[in-house]
C-alpha cells in the first residue's frame, strides 16, 4: 500500500475569477474537472474476489489469449475438409473430443469425429455440424443441406488476444469486467484505495432518525440519503454525524472529517442566511468559494478547502442536496477516487408533460419514463423527498429551454448513469 493522500489539491483549487455571478452548469462543471484529480493512494495486488467495485489504477494485459485454443461453439461432429459435396457420408474416427478431455490424434482430411461444446478442435478439423443437422449410420456421418467452411468453431484468441490491453486504468471494476479478467488468469490487479468520504449534517432543527422530536424540529433526511449514496457508489464512508449551527461545532466537525476523510461532503447552511455556519466556517479556517450556480434546485453550492481535504458544501433542501449529489458530486468523486470524470449519459425522450421555463438557468426536474415518455414530479418544490422516491432519474433543461410541450424531446438521464 502507498501513501493515501498521494498528491494533495492546492488550496486554491475552487477559486473563481472575481466578478463571476452565475456560474452556467456546463462552465461549473468544466471548473470542478480541471482542478481535480486522484488523491489517493494505490492498493497493489487486491484478489479478483476483493476487486468489484474498486476502480483499477493500471492497465491491464491479457496474460492469455481467449479462447485459448480453437474450440466446438455445439454439440456435433468436426470434420476434417475440405467438404464440399454436400450431401455426403464421411467415415467417423474413433473417439472423440469433450470438453476438459481433448483428442489427442489427428483426424485425416475427408473424416469426421463426434465433439461436444467447447471441446478443442482436434488436429485437422475446421468445421463442425450441429448434432441435430446429421445422422450417424453406422460408422459413417451422412450430411444433409448445406455446410459452410469453419462453422461453428470458435477460434484460439478470437476473443482477446494474449499481451493485449484487456482494461485501462481508471475503469470502474464490475461483475462484468471481472469475468473478462477471470477469463484470461488475471487472479489480483491494482487498484484505487477507496475514496474515504465523510458525510455532515448541519442544522439546528434537524434531528437524527430515532431521535425525539418537536413541532419545529426535523429529521435528518440527508446524511442517510447522502450516506447511502456514498457507499452505493463504491465509496467507503465516514460517518461525521450532525452538528448544531454553532460555529465551534463546526469547525470540530470538519476537523474530524478533514483528519479521516478524501472529501467531506455537507448539507445544509450554505446560503447567505444569519444561520450558515458551514460557508461562515470555512471562510474563517479554510479557502472557501461560493459557487452560485445557475441550477433548479441547487444554485447554491460551496466548494471548499479545509485543512487540505476538499469539501462539497451541498445545499439543505433534500432535492437540491440530492441533484448536487448527483450532478456536480458524482463526477468529482470518480475523479478523486481515480477514476474518469464522467458527463452521465443522457436519453432523448418525448416529454409528456409542458412546462414554461425560465431561460439563463438549467433546471433538473424528477423524473421517470413510461410508456416510452418521460414524466415529471408533480411539484418541483426542493423540500419534497416524495418525488426522490418517485423518481427514476432526473431531466435536465439547459439554460436555453423555454416552452416544453407534450412531446417535445428532453434529456432524461436515469440514476443509472451517475453510477448508481
Ligand atoms: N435569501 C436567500 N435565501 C435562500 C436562497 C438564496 O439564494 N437567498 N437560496 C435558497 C435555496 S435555493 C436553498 S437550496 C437553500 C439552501 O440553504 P442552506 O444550504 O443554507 O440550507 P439550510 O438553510 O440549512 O436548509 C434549507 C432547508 O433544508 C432543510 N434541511 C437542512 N438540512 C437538512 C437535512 N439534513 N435533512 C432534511 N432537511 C434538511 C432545512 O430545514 C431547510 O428547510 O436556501 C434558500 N434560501
Ligand atoms: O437549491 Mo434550492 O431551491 O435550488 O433547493
Amino acid at each position: 500500500m502507498s501513501d493515501h493522500k498521494a498528491k494533495p489539491l492546492r488550496n486554491d483549487c475552487f477559486a473563481l475569477p472575481p466578478g463571476v455571478n452565475w456560474t452556467p452548469v456546463p462552465e461549473a462543471l468544466e471548473r470542478l474537472r480541471s482542478r481535480l484529480h486522484p488523491v489517493v493512494g494505490v492498493d497493489t495486488a487486491v484478489p479478483l474476489h476483493e476487486a468489484n467495485g474498486r476502480i483499477l489504477a493500471s492497465d491491464v494485459v491479457a496474460p492469455r489469449a481467449h479462447p485459448p485454443s480453437s474450440n466446438s461453439a455445439v454439440d456435433g461432429y468436426a470434420l476434417a475438409g475440405p467438404v464440399t459435396d454436400v450431401p455426403c457420408a464421411l467415415p467417423l474416427v474413433d473417439g472423440r473430443s469433450a470438453a476438459g478431455e481433448p483428442y489427442t490424434g489427428n483426424v485425416p482430411a475427408g473424416h469426421a469425429i463426434r465433439i461436444l461444446t467447447g471441446a478443442v478442435m482436434p488436429a485437422g478439423t475446421d468445421t463442425v455440424v450441429l448434432e441435430e443437422d446429421c445422422e450417424v449410420v453406422g460408422q459413417e456421418l451422412h450430411l444433409q443441406g448445406t455446410l459452410k467452411a469453419g462453422a461453428n468453431r470458435r477460434k484460439a484468441g478470437e476473443d482477446i488476444q494474449a499481451r493485449n490491453k484487456i482494461l485501462t486504468a481508471g475503469t470502474r471494476i464490475t461483475p462484468t469486467q471481472i469475468s473478462v479478467l477471470a477469463s484470461v488468469g488475471v487472479a489480483e490487479v491494482d487498484v484505487f484505495q477507496r475514496l474515504r468520504v465523510g458525510v455532515l449534517s448541519t442544522g439546528d432543527e434537524v434531528k437524527p432518525v430515532g431521535a425525539k422530536v418537536t413541532d419545529w424540529q426535523i429529521y435528518d433526511a440527508n446524511r442517510p440519503m447522502l450516506s447511502a449514496l456514498v457507499t452505493q457508489l463504491g465509496y467507503e464512508l465516514v460517518d461525521l454525524g450532525h452538528v448544531l449551527d454553532r460555529a465551534e461545532e463546526v469547525k470540530a466537525a470538519l476537523e474530524r472529517g478533514a483528519d479521516q476523510c478524501d472529501l467531506i461532503l455537507t448539507s445544509g447552511g450554505v446560503s447567505a442566511g444569519d444561520e450558515d455556519h458551514v460557508s461562515k466556517t470555512l471562510k474563517a479556517h479554510g479557502e472557501i468559494s461560493n459557487w452560485r450556480i445557475a441550477i433548479k434546485p441547487g444554485r447554491p453550492l460551496a466548494l471548499a478547502m479545509f485543512n487540505g481535504t476538499p469539501v462539497l458544501g451541498l445545499p439543505g433542501n433534500p432535492v437540491a442536496a440530492w441533484v448536487c449529489a448527483l450532478r456536480f458530486g458524482a463526477p468529482a468523486m470518480a475523479l478523486l477516487a481515480g477514476g474518469e470524470w464522467f458527463e452521465p449519459q443522457a436519453y432523448e425522450l418525448p416529454a409528456n408533460f409542458a412546462k414554461n421555463k425560465k431561460p439563463g438557468r438549467s433546471e433538473m426536474l424528477r423524473a421517470r419514463v413510461r410508456d416510452g415518455q418521460v414524466e415529471v414530479f408533480g411539484s418541483e418544490g426542493s423540500g419534497r423527498v416524495t418525488g426522490l422516491a418517485w423518481s427514476d432519474g432526473l431531466v435536465e433543461l439547459d439554460e436555453s429551454a423555454r416552452q416544453i410541450e407534450p412531446g417535445t424531446l428532453v434529456r432524461f438521464i436515469p440514476y443509472g448513469s451517475f453510477g448508481l
